[in-house]
């Protein structure tokens, strides 16, 4: 594995604050953070000092000794252990590096790979490509107090550590002769916007490479072990006009085979590089694959491409097709915005995606202007009570005649009947928050006898069909680029992120240890608060 030994300390003339938390530590100085704790538990009391907590139980830090003078270089240590990121020399160290095919300087087009007699053309002058040991800061504000907004801090002091990732991109030395591979790429889970964008960015890339065996496998996951269902071979040709539209051309799936089938259809199939296109679980499944690989000793890089409109990947700034999902619920907030407006007493509901993570609701309801209302996973509340959202319905009703709701589907879900139902995949079935709330509202102006006429917009799946916008569509080629990028360069078992505005890779398991959430101490949060005009439903 590669890793970096930890650097220095902190930005000039900040100097780390003395403890003000109120977590203690014991006699022998030991952090007492209660790491036993489920991080949603951590991360709804609202408790500066319990954020402290929720991060120990990320990063396994949570028997870190404060009182020890280089604990500071021992987090250090261990966080470059934990985010190097796998590559092939870890299983074999023989494995030959060999100068890349991918010059963009002195490339003719398109590469022809027998004329260069196993010399390839690298350019050794070409400051293109980028080093293994560049790094990237994965957390960009100093805090100086875990009392400050959003604060993440590793201990009570908040003291400033620099926590360094991958920088991602195209390498000098590459560990496949592309004559050599046979790639595939697959997606699964639920559409999101720019996935065929990133497909196409992959396909183009393995090309310049030179990569002549590229296919897709359709459906998912599922796709490795049907035999109804046959590979599809992939080109630039094919993938050309792809991006025009949404959904992807791979087809997706939830649930299908077990991890040592679908390694054995990789091995049947000669698959020696993966790209895999999908959340969590698909990730999950991922690393998974990368460990069956490395256990059957076969020389495969596994690389992941991080897709989920939720956008609940964690030390990311966003996942691709998150932007599109906030631009495209704007017409339907907007849609029930001009409903309740020319109705009379109307109260529109807009459910929009967020299993557990409410970062669409956020933004389309920040984005807008027009929502009075934002529930989403991470803030509990009442509908009903002096506090609840009715009252204040009520009340909005009463001085502006109209109002509009924006609700995450993982919203107030201790409201809803729960069916213990599961999908294929193993998630959990959520109880419908959108329908929920419609039917309380009549009910209670019923029961008031005062007239509201409620518009109910559920647009979950004409969000997720959409193409990607620009900014996605920039996001997906990056990511796809780097995706091959990081094969190539013999690194498995990864994905790709953008991280600070920079392009980074990181080990899998680290982004999906538990779903990114929106912190109700967040600056963001409170933004959205400034803007809705909301009060607390508790
Ligand atoms: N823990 C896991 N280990 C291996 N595969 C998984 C795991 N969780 C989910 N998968 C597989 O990953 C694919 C996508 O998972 P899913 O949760 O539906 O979507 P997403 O990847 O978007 O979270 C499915 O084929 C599912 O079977
Ligand atoms: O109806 P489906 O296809 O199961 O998808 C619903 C789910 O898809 C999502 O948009 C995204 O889920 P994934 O990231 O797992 O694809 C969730 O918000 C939502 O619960
Ligand atoms: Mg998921």
């Amino acid at each position: 594995m590669e890793s970096l030994s930890p650097a220095g300390i902190g930005p000039a003339g900040i100097v780390p604050q003395p403890s003000k938390s109120p977590l203690r530590s014991s006699s022998s100085g030991t952090w007492m953070a209660s790491a036993q704790q489920p991080i949603q538990s951590l991360r709804t009391t609202g408790s500066k000092s319990l954020r402290i907590c929720a991060e120990q139980k990320a990063s396994g830090c949570s028997s870190i000794d404060f009182s020890d003078p280089d604990w500071k270089t021992k987090f250090q240590e261990d966080f470059a252990r934990r985010f190097a990121i796998p590559h092939l020399k870890d299983v074999f160290p023989d494995a030959p590096a060999f100068p890349s095919t991918f010059c963009l300087k002195s490339r003719a087009p398109p590469p022809v790979l027998e004329d260069f007699a196993g010399v390839y053309p690298s350019d050794e002058k070409w400051n293109g490509y980028i080093n293994n040991n560049d790094r990237v800061l994965l957390k960009v504000i100093h805090y100086s107090s875990p009392t400050s907004a959003g604060a993440e801090c590793i201990d009570p002091g908040c003291t400033w550590v620099e926590q360094w990732v991958h920088r991602a991109g195209p390498r000098e030395e590459i560990y496949f002769k592309p004559e050599e591979v046979k790639a595939a790429i697959v997606t699964c889970g639920g559409l999101c916007p720019g996935l065929n964008d990133v497909i196409r960015q992959i396909v183009i890339t393995l090309e310049i490479y030179g990569v002549k065996k590229i296919v897709g496998i359709p459906f998912g996951y599922r796709g490795f072990r049907d035999d109804e269902i046959s590979e599809m071979p992939l080109s630039r040709r094919v993938v050309q006009n792809v991006h025009l539209s949404g959904g992807s051309l791979l087809g997706v799936s939830r649930g299908g085979p077990s991890i040592p089938e679908i390694v054995d259809s990789m091995e049947e199939k000669g698959i020696n590089m993966l790209f895999v296109l999908g959340g969590n679980g698909t990730h999950a499944g991922a690393d998974a694959i990368h460990n069956e690989c490395r256990k059957r000793q076969m020389k495969v890089a596994v690389v992941g491409v991080p897709k989920t409109i939720d956008n609940d990947i964690l030390h990311m700034d966003k996942t691709f097709g998150f932007d599109t999902a906030v631009e495209e619920a704007q017409r339907a907030i907007n849609s029930a915005y001009i409903e309740a407006h020319s109705a009379y007493h109307a109260i529109g509901v807009v459910k929009l995606m967020g299993r557990s993570s409410g970062f669409i609701a956020m933004q389309a309801s920040l984005a807008s202007g027009q929502i009075d209302i934002c529930l989403i996973p991470e803030v509990p509340f009442n509908l009903h009570g002096p506090h609840g959202v009715l009252t204040h319905l009520k009340h909005l009703i009463e001085t502006k005649k109209s109002a509009v709701i924006c609700v995450a589907e993982g919203a107030g879900q201790n409201l809803v009947q729960q069916t213990n139902a599961k999908d294929a995949s193993g998630n959990v079935v959520l109880g419908d928050i959108g329908v929920h709330i419609q039917q309380e509202i009549k009910k209670y102006f019923k029961e008031m006898g005062v007239a509201a006429d409620v518009k109910y917009i559920d647009p979950t799946y004409m969000i997720r069909a959409v193409r990607a916008n620009a900014s996605d569509g920039i996001l997906c080629t990056v990511l796809g680029q780097n995706a091959v990028h990081g094969a190539f360069a013999g690194y498995s078992g990864i994905t790709v992120g953008i991280c600070n505005t920079h392009y980074v890779y990181l080990p899998i398991p680290e982004v999906i240890s538990y779903p990114k959430v929106v912190d109700p101490n967040s600056r963001m949060w409170h933004r959205c608060l400034t803007s809705t005009g909301q009060p607390d439903f508790v």
